[in-house]
């Protein structure tokens, strides 16, 4: 579904990413992994065109993607939420979601014409209900908490109906019962959403518990690839991260 072949990027002497070869087939559950600094925003941004890689292919089903447009990407089927929840604090959840699902329709129909809002309606409904956020849908978006801020957030990248959905932190700034909640309802969505969706994540517990897969960044190199067993027992992996995980995790 989405490859990158040997990709580089540098920013002056630093080089964030180093000749990463990476895969994520279809429908996968993955999560990247690294201590600050470890390249996995950059590589984020350069799968979806907020930055173009200096070497290296990234191909999404099969069809190279370097140097398009981040507007294009996403059309293309590659959704994101950052870290920082981009909603529009003066409209309510519901008026949100309607205009990233409005906005979508229109695209997708505007060969036929057509627009129905009955249609738009529906998808917004459905989404509402598959994030569980039926009891804020009709308030302000400035004033719901922080994890329904993300929450609405990944809703938006949702109502584009993405094949990859990319999660930076989604579990950012939360207490330990939030991040469980927002990680259960993140693997809800992959679950009934059937996308391939890769995460970030710096809680290891989390990682070991949801992901399939895990790439493990260090110098914006890949350490390692596998499944959380096979992360786990790492001999480089738990000398170069899990070591300093409570260091990771303090600089939060
Ligand atoms: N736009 C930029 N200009 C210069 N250097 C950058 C830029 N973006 C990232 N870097 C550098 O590239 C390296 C990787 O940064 P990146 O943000 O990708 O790491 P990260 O693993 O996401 O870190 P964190 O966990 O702190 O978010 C760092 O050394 C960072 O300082």
């Amino acid at each position: 579904m989405l490859r990158l072949e040997n990709v580089v990027k540098s920013f002056g002497g630093v080089v964030a990413t180093n000749d990463v070869s990476l895969n994520f087939p279809a429908g996968s559950l993955s999560a990247v992994i690294g201590p600050n600094g470890a390249g996995k925003t950059t590589l984020f941004n350069l799968v979806t065109g907020h930055l173009v890689p200096d070497s290296g292919r990234i191909l999404l089903e099969e069809e190279d993607i370097v140097g398009k447009a981040p507007v294009d990407i996403v059309r293309k089927g590659i959704g994101r939420a950052f870290q920082i929840a981009s909603i529009f604090p003066s409209m309510t959840v519901e008026q949100s979601l309607m205009c990233a699902v409005a906005s979508h329709f229109r695209e997708s129909e505007a060969l036929l014409s057509v627009f129905p809002p009955t249609n738009v309606r529906r998808r917004t409904e459905e989404l509402i209900e598959l994030l569980g956020m039926g009891s804020v849908a009709k308030l302000l978006s400035a004033n719901i908490s922080h994890g329904d801020q993300k929450l609405l957030d990944i809703g938006l990248a949702l109502a584009l109906e993405p094949k990859v959905l990319m999660l930076d932190e989604p579990t950012a700034g939360m207490g330990p019962e939030e991040r469980w909640q927002m990680i259960g309802t993140v693997r809800r969505l992959w679950e009934q959403g059937g996308m391939t969706l890769i995460f970030i994540e710096h809680d290891m517990d989390i990682v070991f518990e949801v992901a399939q897969g895990i790439t493990v960044l260090s110098y914006g190199a890949v350490l390692a690839q596998g499944t959380a067993d096979e992360i786990r027992n790492h001999p480089e992996v738990v000398e170069a991260y899990l070591g300093t995980e409570t260091t990771a995790e303090a600089s939060q």
